[in-house]
């Protein structure tokens, strides 16, 4: 049987009054990658929140095939499957890097000697087996930050959800990144869901996007169609974003 897919069904989300997310639905199948763009505050983060417990549902329902994870807490929807990165790259600043994923892998429940292993696989896959015995808080940004996807995949997710991981990385660290974050869904048979304002990198990485503005989903489908569609357009002001 086919893995289940990720569904988001009418989610609402709400801060004292203000409808972050209003009626948001959204498939993310193992394999596939989707991109969760819009403007600034339409809804993005709120939406990776949302799907893995970290705010409550003022209505609607996430699931994973026929089970229902919303209701539960972070880290029971962790077990279920689902890894995340934050906007603001969350390290161990003190620990060497090695350490940094392994305590991931150790945290999913991988045995000392799994853990390891999973944690030195994954920084060569980074190409970061050079700094595994320096100081999380020693690397650049760029690297902080693929440690920090590094330490997501250490849980071996079915679904990864990803908050603009190319912020503040230069070209080449997000040419590098690019090519990491395609290979993924066919050599982990995982699902990513990706938000990022960088859209050249959105366009070449994605099969599918997810256009939010103001809390709702305004356009979705195949990138080379959703970035000709007028409502997408007029959400970015016609802006080079979308058209880079
Ligand atoms: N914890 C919170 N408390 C109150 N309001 C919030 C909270 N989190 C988000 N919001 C509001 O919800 C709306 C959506 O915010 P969100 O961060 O999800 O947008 P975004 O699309 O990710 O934006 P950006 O691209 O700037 O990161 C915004 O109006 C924001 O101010």
């Amino acid at each position: 049987m086919a893995n289940p897919s990720l569904e988001v069904v009418d989610v609402a989300v709400e801060f004292s009054g203000l409808r972050a997310l209003n009626g948001v639905s959204l498939t993310l199948s193992p394999g596939e990658i989707v991109g969760l763009i819009g403007p600034n505050g339409s809804g993005k983060t709120t939406m990776i929140n949302a799907i893995t417990g970290q705010v409550p549902l003022a209505g609607g329902r996430v699931m994973i095939g026929n089970k229902q994870i919303s209701g539960l807490t972070p880290r029971e929807v962790a077990l279920q499957g689902l890894s995340r990165s934050f906007q603001i790259v969350r390290l161990f600043n003190n620990m060497a890097v090695l350490d940094n994923v392994e305590a991931a892998a150790l945290a999913h429940g991988s045995s000392l000697r799994a853990a390891r292993a999973k944690a030195l696989t994954l920084l060569d896959g980074f190409n970061l087996s050079h700094r595994a015995d320096d100081l999380g808080g020693s690397l650049s940004y760029g690297d902080k930050r693929r440690v920090e996807i590094a330490r997501a995949l250490a849980a071996d997710p079915a679904f990864l959800l990803l908050d603009e991981p190319a912020a503040g990385m230069n070209e080449a660290e997000t040419e590098a990144l690019l090519h990491i974050l395609a290979a993924l869904p066919r050599s982990r048979g995982l699902g990513l869901l990706i938000i990022d304002h960088d859209m050249s990198l959105i366009m070449r990485l994605c099969d599918r996007l997810h256009v939010l503005a103001f809390g709702k989903t305004i356009a979705e489908g195949r990138a080379e169609d959703v970035r000709k569609n007028p409502a997408v357009i007029e959400a970015y002001l016609g802006s080079e974003a979308i058209r880079a």
